[in-house]
């Protein structure tokens, strides 16, 4: 459902943000993409979102080329971004309704989908207040109906965990695993490894650019050996954090 081809992006200043990456997901897979600070999942995810064009390489998702054809790609995806909502003014139905005209979403489906999803979410008492009123989780939890009310198959969610209630969370998390098991694909990026290894059916993990692993979290434990997936992300990720003397903390 996903296919990224070879895709390189270069910023200005010579940012070489992601390096020839490839990564097939399928439909049926709940995808967690994770890396440090700065690795490129930002920018990975801005180009399968057709937000950005790659320097080099091919997006594709449903088999449509994001490129070549971004509004048919584009329908296929919801996705919810890192940063928070742009259009602060609107109230937060407006947004809803002006997110479910771009995508063409039936009348007769609209109130019948966004209510359950407002519902599910408890968001509904707020539903008439402008957005600048929202606290952040009420902003993410917005940005998240509006991404999943046009019934996209291809879920893309940069963190899309952070700022929810434990709650809001959860649900979340359930309806991930309901829409990967109806034949659809969920790509989200975390730095939560406790959530990654519960919920993924495969993880990605990028540094610098370059895409270090592509498997299960078993398949990680057969080369990297025993532990937590925070273990062995630290490990594939070379991070040097017990070599850290955190002492200087206590000395007055
Ligand atoms: N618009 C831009 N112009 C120049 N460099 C950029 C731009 N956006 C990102 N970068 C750089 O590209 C690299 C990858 O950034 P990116 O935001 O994709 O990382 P990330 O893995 O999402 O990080 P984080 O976990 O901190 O959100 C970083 O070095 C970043 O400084």
């Amino acid at each position: 459902m996903i296919s990224l081809m070879n895709i390189t992006k270069i910023y200005s200043g010579n940012v070489r943000a992601v390096d020839n990456l490839s990564l097939e997901v399928r439909s049926g897979e709940i995808f967690g993409f994770l890396g440090p600070n700065g690795a490129g999942k930002t920018t990975t995810i801005k180009m399968l979102t057709g937000v950005i064009e790659p320097t080099q390489g091919t997006v594709k998702v449903c088999g449509v080329n994001m490129v070549k054809d971004p509004v048919t790609a584009k329908s296929f995806i919801g996705y919810v971004a890192d940063e928070p909502l742009v259009m602060e003014k609107l109230k937060g139905i407006e947004y809803l309704n002006f997110i479910m005209n771009v995508f063409q979403v039936p009348k007769d489906l609209r109130t019948q989908r966004i209510e359950r999803l407002l519902e599910d979410f408890k968001l509904s008492h707020a539903i008439t207040d402008p957005i600048n009123t929202y606290s952040h989780g009420m902003k993410q939890k917005l940005s998240l109906i509006a991404a999943l009310s046009h019934n996209p198959k291809v879920w893309v969610l940069d963190e899309p965990i952070v700022g929810l209630d434990p709650e809001s969370a959860f649900i979340l998390k359930k309806m991930m695993r309901n829409h990967a098991n109806s034949g659809n694909t969920v790509f989200f990026s975390t730095h939560v490894m406790e959530i990654a290894e519960r919920v993924c059916d495969r993880i990605g993990i990028i540094q610098k650019g370059k895409l270090e692993f592509v498997g299960t979290v078993e398949e990680l434990r057969k080369i990297k050996g025993s532990g937590t997936l925070e273990e062995l992300f630290l490990e594939v990720t070379k991070s040097e954090i017990e070599k850290i003397d955190f002492s200087y903390l206590d000395n007055n």
